[in-house]
């Protein structure tokens, strides 16, 4: 990659660029990003939005594609500096086939690897994920662990079994040589669970509890800790590792990193109350209303139903028996390996970060404000 130079002079790729995630990496590279010179969006999906960026001085090149298709992909990375693929399908729902999953967050993941060793481009930062991880098919507990904490990664959900897969391609990449012998240098970021502007399990909560008369019921004792981050600061992190790890690819290539804030340490539903609540919403309950056993009967009874209706109409409930294990089961983080190898800090403080994304909820439609 080019040195730093007073005229912009850089590509990034990012695919993915129109999802939750990608939006914010898009919008923060222009934002703090000042050696760019094109930044190319790269998704299946193109958002309307993306029209407003073409007014800046950043060439903002809009490609409508598909990461499993491998033409598509090495067509889009040609010539760009550093690729950030964020593209994938995120779901635990049950809405995409296991070999949908499979090939979009794996052999797209594949796809986009061969296609910088083929054009020559050298920096490819992946978006992994804390299931990478965990919480693991046993429910073992992850507590307050780093990315050297012993933990038996073990799962069979089609999901994080793809990210793992796909963590593992990126990584082991790392130190290949691409077109024209200069090596390869990838790292992984694993976010815990996500929330800020744009998030739609945050969405369903809300839009759930509105059609509940403004409540929500307590399914998960307060007891069981989730790390959660603000999307923000996950974009602002992987804007940095770009930035950083040509100087630094001896320390940073072929690591991984968990993306954290300072947002606190609470249940899944406890902590969505941080912006349901302002926003009108009541969780019902100190304890869970319903005993596990009968959480799990209907969970199973959920995943029944989704196969039976699959024919006719996609039923993808939040409750489903990966879901109620997952958020049943502490997983946090704490680390400061980020801070360690490439200085990164929090942009948003767990004050903006709760602040912005209460000012996005109060915005949705039908909001109670
Ligand atoms: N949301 C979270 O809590 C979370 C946590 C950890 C990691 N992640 C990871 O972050 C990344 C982004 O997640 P998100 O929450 O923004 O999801 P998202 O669904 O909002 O965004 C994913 C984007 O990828 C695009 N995409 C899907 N299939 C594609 C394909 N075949 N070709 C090209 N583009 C395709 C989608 O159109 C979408 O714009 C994912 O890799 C996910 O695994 C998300
Ligand atoms: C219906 C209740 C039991 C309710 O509490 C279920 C919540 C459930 C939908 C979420 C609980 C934990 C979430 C996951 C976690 O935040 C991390 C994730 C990793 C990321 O890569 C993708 C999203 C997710 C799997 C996230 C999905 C929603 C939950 C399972």
């Amino acid at each position: 990659m080019a040195e730093p130079a007073q005229v912009p002079s850089l590509v990034y790729l990012v695919t993915g660029g129109c999802g939750f995630l990608g939006e914010h990496i898009v919008r923060m590279l222009l934002e703090r990003e000042p050696r760019l010179r094109e930044l190319r969006v790269f998704d299946l999906h193109l958002s309307p939005w993306l029209e407003e960026l073409k007014t800046g001085p950043v060439q903002v090149t809009a490609i409508q594609g598909d990461v499993t298709q491998a033409h598509e992909v090495a067509a889009a990375v040609a010539g760009s500096h550093v690729v950030i693929h964020t593209a994938g399908l995120v779901d635990v729902f049950g809405k995409a086939s296991p070999q949908t999953i499979h090939r979009v967050n794996v052999q797209g993941t594949q796809n986009v690897i061969e296609a910088c060793m083929q054009t020559g481009t050298q920096f490819l930062i992946y978006t992994s994920s804390m299931e990478v991880v965990g919480p693991n098919v046993k429910g073992h507990p992850f507590y307050r662990g780093n990315e050297d904490t012993p933990y038996e990664a073990v799962h069979r959900h089609p999901y994080p079994c793809s990210k793992a897969l796909a963590e593992q391609l990126v990584l082991e990449a790392n130190g290949r040589k691409v077109n024209g012998g200069l090596p390869l240098v990838t790292c992984a970021l694993r976010p815990t669970g996500i929330y800020g502007e744009g998030h739609q399990v945050m969405r369903d909560f809300y839009n759930q509890g509105l059609r509940f008369g403004g409540r929500l019921f307590r399914a998960i004792p307060a007891s069981v800790e989730h790390g959660r981050v603000y999307v923000g600061n996950v974009a602002w992190m992987h804007v940095l590792v770009a930035r950083e790890l040509e100087q630094r690819a001896a320390l940073m290539g072929g690591q991984v990193y968990f993306c954290y804030d300072k947002s606190p340490y609470k249940s899944y539903e406890d902590f969505n109350m941080e912006f349901l609540g302002p926003c009108g919403l009541r969780l019902i309950g100190t304890h869970p209303l319903l005993p596990y056993w009968l959480l799990v009967l209907l969970a199973t009874l959920n995943a029944l139903l989704q196969w039976l209706l699959r024919p006719l109409v996609l039923y993808t409930p939040l409750l489903n028996p990966y879901t109620l294990a997952v958020a049943n089961t502490t997983f946090t983080v704490s680390t400061n390996k980020a801070q360690r190898h490439f200085g990164y800090k929090p942009l948003f403080s767990w004050e903006e970060s709760k602040a912005r994304t209460i000012q996005w909820v109060q915005a949705l439609e039908g909001s109670a404000w």
